[in-house]
């Protein structure tokens, strides 16, 4: 009779550990010494390279991939097997990483999550653990570390591709990814959070690799439980942690911050993020067409969290500058599936209602769609964040350029896809006269013989030094006044880069500089975190020591 075999439990060797630790392995850089002291040599191939030629090869080894998502996958189990090497990759060739790493790419990553699926990062919370999450966040895989950041999403609206469920951690993943490589925030202090309460999207329910909980969304009391039993479970666990908000849907994004904002470090990056960028991007744009901000005239194409943010924010803005508030909130209109918001609209939100227009206006009105509404209203400036593709269209932008002599105009909805325009045609249907921002990344334009690059206005711009602001002053609170610093100093880091150039002048400051950016805007937002007296006093010489502190950068430890 055969013996029955007997496999021992295998044993994890120190070794194993060193290198399957993406924050302490170093690859092909350990040094002959560092492999024989952690008992790692022979587990390496013998030659031993710096971090510059690691670099190097992992960039050839990138281009070695065509599609976007593989070059994705890519640079996902590369942040998985040496996060050192893994940012200084991604510091050094930003702008053109920046699309693999964040949007467009990480859309479909979302809605590949469980195809792609590889190795476990972040943490999973489900409603069967709701009574567990305090003791899930202490399973974090760097728990002597305190946390800086969270980014958590329940991935019910990704991008403008709706409901990815669980596939919704590509994220908060991409989100904090950028956290470091232009906040600075060391990757051991930050922890993406997926809050699975389970997808409406059919077609995940039937996949049979889908990897999430395979019932319907929580919805009611049920759902606030789960979000409250999650927030108690930060505050106990990580208190003091930046709570960032991502990708909810608008029913729950504005009632889940108007809850939090003012009982623990938060923020929601789609209604305030945004708000800040868009804001930035504005007001170098009015200064750029000569019509100042509380002159212009604001058509918004969208009506959600991201949409009443970016309004609510250029009217603070428009006030601050001498507006009364009622004009203020005049020079808006905004539009949602259902056309302008108005008055009679019944189930208009209560942030909606402030910016619903007055029946009367519209009265003799053609309809109240968008092209009716740009003929009406003479909009100075056009803004979209409504996913809906292609809805700027010859027709609507010619007739804006008709009677606006530099129209501005911010096709916004993520990813490509979903964008509003193409910068390429916004600048042909306008010869060349319109401001154009984007949401998603798009190739440079050419006007007047000069190559352009398209300002991409993303929160991208915000949240990492949102992080690097409240991480440097150690503010207890986000409050209003420092995002709308933020905005101001995003304007200003524009302004400052155009200097000396006599192209046409950027909206935004250069991707390729954005750590540097990003110090100057979260010195700005820690300013008015001290302010608000929401951060501990300090100095502005101070707070700038403070933030160059902070900013981690992505090198081996000697
Ligand atoms: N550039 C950036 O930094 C950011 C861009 N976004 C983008 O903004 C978009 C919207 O995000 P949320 O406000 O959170 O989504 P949401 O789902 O809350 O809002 C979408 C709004 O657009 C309206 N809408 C949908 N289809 C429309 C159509 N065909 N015509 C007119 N309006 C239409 C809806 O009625 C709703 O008011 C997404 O594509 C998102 O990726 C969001 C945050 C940041
Ligand atoms: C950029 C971003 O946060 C979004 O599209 O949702
Ligand atoms: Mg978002």
């Amino acid at each position: 009779m055969d013996q029955p075999t007997h496999h021992p439990r295998p044993t994890t060797s120190p070794a194993v550990t060193t290198l399957a630790d993406p924050l302490v392995n170093r690859g092909t850089a350990f040094s002959r010494r560092e492999r024989e002291e952690l008992g790692i040599d022979g587990l390496l191939p013998p030659a031993v390279e710096s971090l510059d030629e690691q670099v190097a090869r992992a960039y050839e080894a990138f281009h070695g991939y065509d599609k976007p998502l593989n070059r994705h996958i890519y640079l996902r189990q590369l942040q998985d097997t040496n996060e050192v090497l893994f940012y200084r990759l991604v510091t050094e060739y930003l702008e053109e990483l920046l699309p693999v790493v964040y949007t467009p790419t990480v859309g479909e990553a979302c809605q590949k999550f469980s195809e792609i699926y590889r190795r476990p990062r972040g943490l999973f919370l489900t409603w069967e653990d709701r009574h567990r999450f305090r003791d899930i966040l202490r399973n974090r895989p760097h728990r002597d570390h305190d946390v800086d950041v969270i980014v958590v999403t329940d991935g019910q609206r990704i991008l403008g591709l709706g409901d990815q469920g669980v596939g919704g951690m590509g994220i908060p993943i991409g989100k904090l990814s950028l956290y470091t490589a232009i906040g600075g925030i060391h990757p051991a202090r930050t922890l993406p959070i997926l809050l699975d309460v389970g997808t409406d999207n059919e077609t995940l329910l039937d996949n049979p690799r889908y990897l999430g909980r395979r019932d319907r969304r929580l919805t009611g009391a049920e759902y606030d439980e789960m979000i409250e039993a999650f927030v108690s479970a930060v505050e106990a666990e990580l208190p003091g942690t930046l709570l960032q908000w991502e990708d909810f849907a608008t029913a729950h994004a504005h009632p889940i911050l108007a809850r939090y904002r003012d009982r623990l470090l938060t923020f929601n990056d789609d209604i305030q993020g945004t708000a800040a960028v868009t804001l930035g991007a504005l007001s170098t744009a009015a200064n750029v067409a000569g019509t100042p901000l509380p002159e212009q005239r604001v058509v918004i194409l969208g009506a959600g969290s991201a949409a009443i943010g970016v309004a609510d924010m250029i009217r603070t803005a428009m006030i601050d500058e001498g507006l009364p508030e009622d004009e203020a909130t005049a020079r808006f209109w905004i539009l949602d599936v259902d056309g302008l918001l108005v008055s009679s609209r019944s189930e208009l939100t209560p942030q909606q209602r402030v910016f619903a227009r007055d029946e009367g206006e519209v009265a003799d009105w053609d309809g109240t769609g968008l092209a009716e509404v740009v003929r009406r209203v003479e909009p100075t400036a056009l803004i979209g964040l409504s996913t809906a593709h292609g809805a700027f269209t010859e027709e609507i932008v010619r007739q804006m350029a008709s009677t606006c002599e530099r129209p501005v105009v911010f096709p916004l909805s993520n990813p490509t896809s979903h964008s509003e325009a193409e910068p390429a045609d916004l600048t042909r249907w306008t010869d060349g006269r319109a401001l154009i921002a984007t949401g998603s990344p798009f190739p440079p334009l050419t006007v007047d013989g000069h190559e352009v690059p398209v300002a991409q206005s993303n929160n991208v711009y915000v949240f990492p030094a949102m992080g690097l602001a409240v991480t440097a002053s150690r503010a207890a609170r986000v409050t209003d006044r420092m995002l709308v610093a933020a905005a101001r100093a995003v304007a200003r880091c524009a302004v400052r880069a155009a200097d000396g150039d006599d192209g046409p002048v950027p909206l935004l400051p250069p991707l390729a500089g954005m750590r540097e950016s990003a110090r100057e805007i979260a010195l700005a937002a820690a300013l008015a975190a001290v302010e608000d007296g929401v951060a501990p006093q300090a100095t502005e010489e101070e707070l700038r020591e403070a933030v160059a502190r902070a900013q981690w950068e992505p090198r081996y430890a000697d």
